[in-house]
């Protein structure tokens, strides 16, 4: 949805030829549902981005002319490498292929195919149409122009795509989120907030201000040495 708004074709391609129809009635539904309710992306109505998607039950048809491939098979490690190995065989040396994954690095899955420089992980954040961040993570042998491509690619279709320098577990958003979620669940356990009231310090403190002032820009503003002297708080909070 958010390529084709953005004036590409697509094709999706899917092992599961029902997941090809699920997939072909729920875009038409929800493309239709976004334009009604002011919401749809891109400068075309939903009709016209209906049409700039295909449904391919063979991947070698689906990837005639791809420029892009965004894999979003399910997280298992030999999974990936099996598509990834077919996606070598079929590819162009053009032709670039990302990941979608949320934990496993490229290098995890590419290490021995011949297009690997090719190859990254674009890890977007659900829902992506409306959360518009994916984090890219190349492989060491990730070509640095494959890289600045997917950038200009993600910027173009509308999305914020922010540039890891190299592979580190978690990425960058899960190693924040876990972080999060783990003192979400220390302060649950031991009965210091109700579930429903760590949510909302969440969806009404920091998720607001996080969506327009960073954690590292709140440090810039906050007076001098209080984060010397919040950490240390924090700490014995944590201990006690
Ligand atoms: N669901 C989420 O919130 C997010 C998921 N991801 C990542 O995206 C990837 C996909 O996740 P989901 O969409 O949640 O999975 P899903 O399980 O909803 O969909 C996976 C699809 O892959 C198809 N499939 C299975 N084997 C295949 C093969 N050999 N060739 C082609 N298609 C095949 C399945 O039929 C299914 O339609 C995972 O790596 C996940 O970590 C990334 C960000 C967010
Ligand atoms: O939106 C998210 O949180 C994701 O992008 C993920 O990385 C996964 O859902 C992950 O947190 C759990 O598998």
């Amino acid at each position: 949805m958010i390529f084709a708004a953005a004036g590409y074709n697509v094709t999706l391609f899917d092992v599961d030829p029902g997941q090809l129809s699920k997939a072909e009635s729920s875009l038409k539904t929800t493309l239709q549902q976004y334009e009604e309710g002011g919401y749809l992306r891109g400068n075309t109505t939903a009709a016209e981005q209906v049409k700039l998607v295909s449904y391919s039950s063979s991947l070698e048809e689906c990837l005639q002319g791809a420029i892009y491939v965004q894999e979003c098979v399910p997280e298992n490690i030999d999974l990936k490498k099996k598509v990834f190995c077919q996606l070598d065989s079929l590819a162009t040396d053009q032709m670039i292929m990302a990941s979608s994954s949320s934990c496993l690095p490229a290098s995890s899955f590419t290490e021995s195919l011949k297009h690997r420089e090719n190859m990254l992980v674009a890890h977007p954040i659900n829902p992506p149409y409306f959360v518009p961040l994916v984090e890219l993570i190349p492989a060491p042998w990730t070509k640095p122009e494959v890289l600045t491509t997917v950038r200009s690619i993600m910027e173009k279709v509308g999305q914020s795509p922010v540039t890891l320098r190299r592979e580190s577990l978690g990425f960058a958003l899960n190693r924040i989120q876990y972080a999060a979620i783990n003192e979400c669940w220390n302060m649950y356990q031991t009965g210091l907030l109700s579930a429903e009231d760590i949510d909302k310090v969440c969806y009404d403190g920091l998720g607001m201000r996080y969506a327009f002032i960073g954690p590292l820009e709140t440090m810039h503003l906050n007076a001098d040495g209080e984060f010397h002297e919040a950490s240390s708080a924090i700490e014995i909070a944590r201990t006690t």
